[in-house]
């Protein structure tokens, strides 16, 4: 027959039981952080005062949303001339600078690749935006913006950006609608 465990050998199996969570807890983190893969992707908004030029995406990911102007990063290519090479790519404009506005990590349920979007604006700018095979460009007013045919996040940073403040934030999406988890947070300095 088993007998009573002490007062103390309940406490010692309870603090084994505790190592043993910690351990798997930090197993399977190290395990997903080396499984996990980072995507660098850009996004840019050509600003002017009271509108900003949204392009709704003709084809591939974020297809039939309002977005900015951006995608992958290429090998050898720094962050800012991606994002340029990409505005300029999609709708014919170059952009003389860009400011910094936000990064953004984005988690897919059920995948390991984590997409890492560095938000830029330009105020400084050459050419009209003209329509190209993967966007058609369209100004909005800041206060018409269609947060309803945008990425849902789009709603939650936009004001940041809008407002000139820098921010990051994490957002979690179940498919391509919900968001199930995310944070943000503004940062102190100014961006125009
Ligand atoms: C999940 N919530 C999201 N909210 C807002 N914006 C999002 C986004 N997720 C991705 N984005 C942006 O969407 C573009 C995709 O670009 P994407 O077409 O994949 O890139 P690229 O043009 O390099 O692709 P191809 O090489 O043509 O396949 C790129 O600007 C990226 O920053």
């Amino acid at each position: 027959m088993e007998r009573a465990l002490s007062t103390e050998e309940i406490k010692k199996e309870r603090h084994q039981e505790n190592e043993k969570a910690l351990r798997d807890k930090l197993m399977s983190s190290s395990h997903q952080s080396s499984m996990a893969m980072k995507k660098v992707l850009t996004l840019v908004f050509v600003r002017e005062p009271g509108r900003i030029l949204l392009g709704m995406k003709k084809r591939g990911f974020g297809q039939g949303r309002w977005n900015g102007f951006g995608g992958k990063v290429e090998k050898g290519e720094s962050i800012t001339d991606g994002a340029k090479r990409e505005l300029l790519e999609e709708c014919g404009v170059t952009a003389k600078s860009l400011n910094e506005v936000g990064l953004i990590n984005f988690e897919f349920v059920g995948d390991p690749v984590i997409l890492e979007v560095h938000v830029f604006d330009t105020w400084d700018y050459m050419n009209s935006p003209v329509e190209t095979e993967e966007m058609r460009p369209q100004w909005y007013g800041e206060k018409e913006v269609p947060f309803g045919e945008m990425w849902p996040d789009d709603e939650y940073w936009f004001p940041h950006m809008l407002n000139g403040k820098k921010f990051e934030a994490y957002y979690k999406f179940e498919g391509m609608d919900k968001i199930l988890d995310s944070w943000i947070k503004e940062k102190t300095e100014q961006t125009s």
